[in-house]
């Protein structure tokens, strides 16, 4: 709601009304012999006068507008149909129209104050938001019923299940009261009464187990089919969207809200369906015995779930909180972990315990804060009951006085009114943890609103191809800085049958022309083209297989180096792996370990030297004889010839190298220098290095061509993927 109109809104329904009332006045014949009826046609005249007025608001109408003119309209109706029950005999309905002004004042406070208690409250300070950038997602409770109608087969089997159980539980006393008649009627024990008493208790233990049986696999298959969508989702987002996402949040999502939402609707289902029955038809039985003492009672229920609503309002948003200061946790111990050598080296620990110690404060504060609201809104709960039932009792003691009520009948009433409240109690509970659960999924649903910005390509699955690389005029910029263009109209060539390397500074958008090439990213404008097709018009799968690229760090999956090189090609000939292990420079090194292609590598590769990962995956790359084969880094000074060599043996049509060293850089075919994100210079080395121009100064600079503001870390990249 924004504040100025939200604030006006009260004001205008309060002279709407009174507005109202003055045009009502000649009716007050008509109405005040209606009674309770007079009341509420007051009521529903003076309503269209209320709406009418809040859309004077426009254009920003408060979205709880038309709940304010309702509940301005109807409370005076309410209140005196109650008098008009409860109160003391002769208590007549009093129009709002025929009462004093202060009356009018009296009800626009009460609904003011009500509706002001009502709206979500907003979500508690110390933890800032996540990032905005994530459409909202609309109607999770909706959403939660939706995906648990697509397992509606098992849920229907859950609720006939469920309907026998209660049949069986509701047969059983009646069975046992035949039963009990017949004995005291002198019948004896007939073979049917006893057969039915059986008949009932054994349908509801053999349903009730079917029933919970069933919940419980509902629960798994809804699991599964979330998470799968979830995961299958995210997989296809784009390379942005998980550089802004901390990984510790995604795996929550994964490991405690997919859980949490699945568990809503069975448990929701089963609670409700059995409480939501008993107390409709113990609170018609209520209504027929004492229809003012029913009514009394059960204003326990919509006072009973607005409390909730306020609870359950105050519990989603802490909970919301709670979720991102655990993520933001979790994300910081994983970070810690996977810098801590950069901790130890900068002898930061310190620093670091502070700051875990801050978000488990920001944590602990809030777990306190949900404590407390649970143990207000309980005791809140529990005077609301007390109080109905002083009421109860205070108002059938006049009843039985005034000869309105039996003893009996009192009696039935209030064990009725315990039946109707434990089912209540599990309604409004059930209820409201059915509402917790399904809404703990929200960012679930958002991220699945999320469009797929990970396109997974076209068609095309060309029988041959070249290899033969296009960059068109393409132009490049990364979201998260929109003003900055990383490539600049960049048009250049790797010609087939030949090794192209870029050269370029730190920072020249080298890696970024590779990332456009293996479609993790596309141009924001012009074309990359391969064999003269587009890339976005290939199969997804084809391209990956035909354009491989091997970085400087490459990641291992954890399993044995065979495994690694093999990576889904389990029916490729042995005398293959070993030509690409040897291509690789990789057999030297796997035959000197003890376990030779059997060693475990560990997870991402750990038990192995930088190099050594580098020649697994090399060999990885060339066992699938790409059409291009792209190098970032991962040809160490020695290796320079090692490229030529594969294209002459045919393990790579085409070959694209990124590196910093100039033995690496002089042994290409073909040169492309790039500079701040433009082509500056292209040709053979040998051409490049005569022309003395941004090639020579790279050389000379050791990679420090990019300007003054040029990092001077290229020679020292270049250096580092020899550490090994
Ligand atoms: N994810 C990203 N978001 C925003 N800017 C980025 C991102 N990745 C890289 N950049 C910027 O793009 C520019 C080019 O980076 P790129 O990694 O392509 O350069 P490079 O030539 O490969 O450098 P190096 O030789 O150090 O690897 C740099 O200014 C870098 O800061």
């Amino acid at each position: 709601m924004a504040l100025p109109s939200a604030a006006l809104l009260p004001g205008l329904l309060l002279v709407a009304d009174a507005l109202a009332l003055v045009l009502l006045v000649p009716l007050v014949p008509v109405l005040v012999p209606l009674g309770v009826v007079g009341l509420w046609l007051e009521a529903a005249l003076r309503l269209p006068v209320l709406a009418v007025a809040t859309w004077l608001l426009l254009p920003r109408r408060p979205s709880g507008a038309t709940a304010a003119a309702v509940t301005v309209a109807a409370t005076p109706a309410a209140f005196g149909t109650f008098r008009h029950l409860l109160g003391p005999p002769g208590a007549g309905p009093g129009l709002l129209v025929t009462a004093s002004p202060t009356w009018l004042g009296v009800t626009h406070a009460a609904v003011a104050l009500a509706l002001l208690a009502w709206a979500a409250p907003p979500a508690p300070g110390g933890v800032p938001k996540t990032s905005g950038d994530v459409p909202k997602a609309p109607g999770t409770i909706l959403r939660v019923l939706a995906l648990t109608w697509e397992e509606r087969n098992v849920l229907g089997g859950a609720f006939v299940c469920l309907v026998l159980a209660a049949i069986g539980e509701t047969l059983g006393p009646y069975a046992t009261g035949k039963v009990l008649d017949a004995i005291r009627n002198g019948d004896g024990l007939t073979a049917g009464a006893v057969g039915m008493v059986a008949a009932a208790g054994a349908a509801s233990v053999l349903f009730s187990g079917c029933r919970g049986g069933l919940f419980i696999l509902l629960k798994a298959r809804l699991h599964q089919r979330l998470s799968l969508r979830l995961f299958s989702h995210l997989v296809r987002q784009d390379l942005d969207f998980f550089q802004r996402t901390p990984a510790a949040e995604l795996s929550a999502q994964f490991s405690m809200e997919v859980p949490r939402v699945c568990m809503a609707a069975p448990s929701g289902a089963n609670l409700l369906f059995r409480s939501l029955g008993m107390a409709l038809v113990v609170g018609a039985f209520m209504f027929v015995l004492a229809p003012g003492l029913a009514l009394l009672a059960l204003l326990e229920l919509p006072l009973g779930i607005a409390i909730h609503r306020i609870e359950s309002a105050r519990k989603q948003a802490l909970q919301r909180s709670m979720l991102e200061a655990s993520a933001r946790t979790a994300s910081g111990v994983q970070e810690s972990v996977a810098a801590i050598e950069t901790i130890r080296i900068f002898s930061a620990e310190e620093e670091e315990e502070k700051q875990h110690s801050c978000n488990l404060a920001k944590e602990l504060r809030l777990k306190e804060q949900m404590n407390l609201e649970l143990a207000f809104f309980t005791l809140v709960q529990r005077v609301l009951q007390l109080t109905i039932r002083v009421l109860v009792l205070f108002r059938s003691h006049q009843q039985l006085r005034d000869g309105y009520i039996t003893p009996g009948v009192l009696v039935s009433f209030l064990l009725y009114q315990d039946t109707v409240g434990s089912h209540v109690q599990v309604l409004l509970y059930g209820f409201n943890e059915f509402l917790t659960k399904a809404a703990a999924g929200w960012k679930i649903w958002e991220y699945l609103d999320r469009e797929a910005t990970g396109d997974v390509g076209g068609v095309q699955k060309p029988p041959e191809l070249q290899g033969h690389v296009t960059f068109q005029e393409v132009t490049f910029t990364y979201p998260g800085n929109p003003e900055q263009p990383v490539l600049k109209d960049v048009t250049f060539e790797v010609r087939s049958g030949e090794v192209t390397a870029l050269a370029g500074s730190n920072g020249s958008g080298k890696s970024t022309a590779v990332a456009l090439l293996e479609r993790l990213r596309d141009p924001g404008s012009g074309k990359v083209l391969l064999d003269g097709i587009p890339l976005p018009e290939y199969e997804h799968q084809y391209l990956h297989r035909k354009v491989v690229l091997v970085e400087q760090d490459p990641i291992l999956f954890s399993g044995t180096i065979r495994e690694n090189i093999l990576l889904g090609l389990e029916h490729c000939k042995e005398s293959e792996l070993q030509e690409a292990a040897t291509a690789a420079g990789a057999m030297e090194f796997i035959q000197g370990l003890e376990r030779g292609w059997d060693t475990e590598v560990g997870e991402h590769g750990e038990h192995l030297a930088a190099g050594e990962r580098r020649r697994v995956a090399l060999a990885r790359a060339l066992l699938r004889r790409p059409a291009v084969l792209i190098l970032d880094e991962a040809l160490d000074d020695g290796d320079e010839g090692a490229a030529q060599c594969w294209l002459r043996t045919g393990l790579a049509q085409t070959v694209l190298v990124v590196s910093h060293r100039p033995r690496v850089l002089d042994a290409a075919d073909h040169l492309v220098v790039l500079e701040r994100g433009a082509v500056v210079e292209t040709g053979t080395p040998a051409k490049l290095r005569e022309h003395c121009g941004a090639y020579s100064r790279l050389l000379l600079g050791g990679g420090r061509t990019g300007g003054p503001e040029a990092s001077s870390m290229g020679s020292e990249k270049g250096a580092a993927s020899g550490r090994e």
